[in-house]
């Protein structure tokens, strides 16, 4: 056994005996996008750091603590914080708490960051759904010995981001009365933010937003056959010909500013996801 899948085995064990129950659904907040959970849908507050075998949070930010929470009565089990490339992690470090996801059956994963926007359409403060993404971080979670268990050694890519979830997230935003973009979002390692040039690479590429997560979770949540849904809120422009200076304090107040947009659209789809338990 690999030293990730016994860290993994081990956290997974962990939680199985320290949760009352396995949720269908969990749910990784991206930077700033916590504050729209009421705390008295809060059950367990579990931090990183009790769990053996878990890396902990860096990043300001990222709360560091697993939830398992009810969002209106619809058991999730909440990430609140996760792990980044540019924190020194492995990128199968950075993707443990996903593993363990997959050991314990869970079914649907949304994932949400704080993303810049390429496509110059897409206003700050706006959430754009992932209709697909491209890895930039020049690293995969994937690489080494393949866990068979787990999944295929060259798993397909070619449709990460379920298209039932998506369809459900653009009518949940509908019902909210929200606009919801679409796009391609381009991962890279970071942690600095990209020059100019970079920028219009990227957008010259076909990306829409841009950020420093999610495609590691992604690769190895489509590995073990998760369904996945991915939300970015967009908290700056990032467009080459104007390009603004920006800072990640700037990022997280626009992240805590756009966050309880993201938290009527999650409230309003989470309940409706189905799924074989919890
Ligand atoms: O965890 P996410 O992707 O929301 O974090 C964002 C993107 C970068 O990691 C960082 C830049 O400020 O915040
Ligand atoms: N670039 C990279 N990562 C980010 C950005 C950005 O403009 N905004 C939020 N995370």
């Amino acid at each position: 056994m690999t030293d990730i899948q016994t860290r993994a085995r081990t956290a997974t064990d962990w939680i199985r005996k320290n949760c009352p129950s396995i949720p269908n659904t969990a749910l990784v907040l991206g930077s700033g996008l916590g504050k729209w959970i009421d705390s008295a849908w809060i059950q367990k507050s579990i931090p990183y750091a009790d769990i053996p075998g878990f890396p902990v949070s860096t990043v300001e930010g990222h709360a560091g603590a697993l939830l398992v929470a009810e969002i209106k009565g619809t058991p999730a089990f909440v990430f609140s914080g996760r792990f980044h490339l540019y924190e020194g992690y492995s990128p199968r470090e950075v993707t443990l708490p996903i593993a363990c996801l997959g050991l314990l059956g869970t079914e649907n994963l949304i994932l949400t960051n704080a993303a810049g926007a390429l496509n110059p359409l897409f206003a700050t403060g706006g959430l754009m759904l992932l209709t697909d993404h491209i890895n930039m971080t020049g690293h995969n979670p994937l690489t080494g010995p393949n866990v068979d268990d787990w999944g295929p050694r060259f798993p397909d890519m070619s449709q990460v981001y379920c298209p039932a979830l998506r369809e459900q997230a653009m009518q949940a935003a509908m019902n909210c009365g929200q606009r919801l973009e679409q796009g391609v979002y381009v991962a890279v390692a970071g942690p600095s933010l990209e020059t100019p040039a970079e920028t219009r690479m990227y957008r010259i590429m076909g990306a829409d937003a841009i950020g420093m997560s999610t495609v590691p979770e992604a690769i190895t949540a489509h590995h073990m056959g998760l369904k996945i849904l991915g939300i970015s809120c967009l908290t700056n422009k990032n467009l080459p010909d104007c390009m603004a200076q920006t800072s990640h304090a700037e990022i997280l107040d626009q992240a805590n500013a756009s966050s309880d947009a993201l938290g009527s659209l999650l409230s309003a789809l989470i309940p409706n996801l189905g799924g074989r338990h919890g």
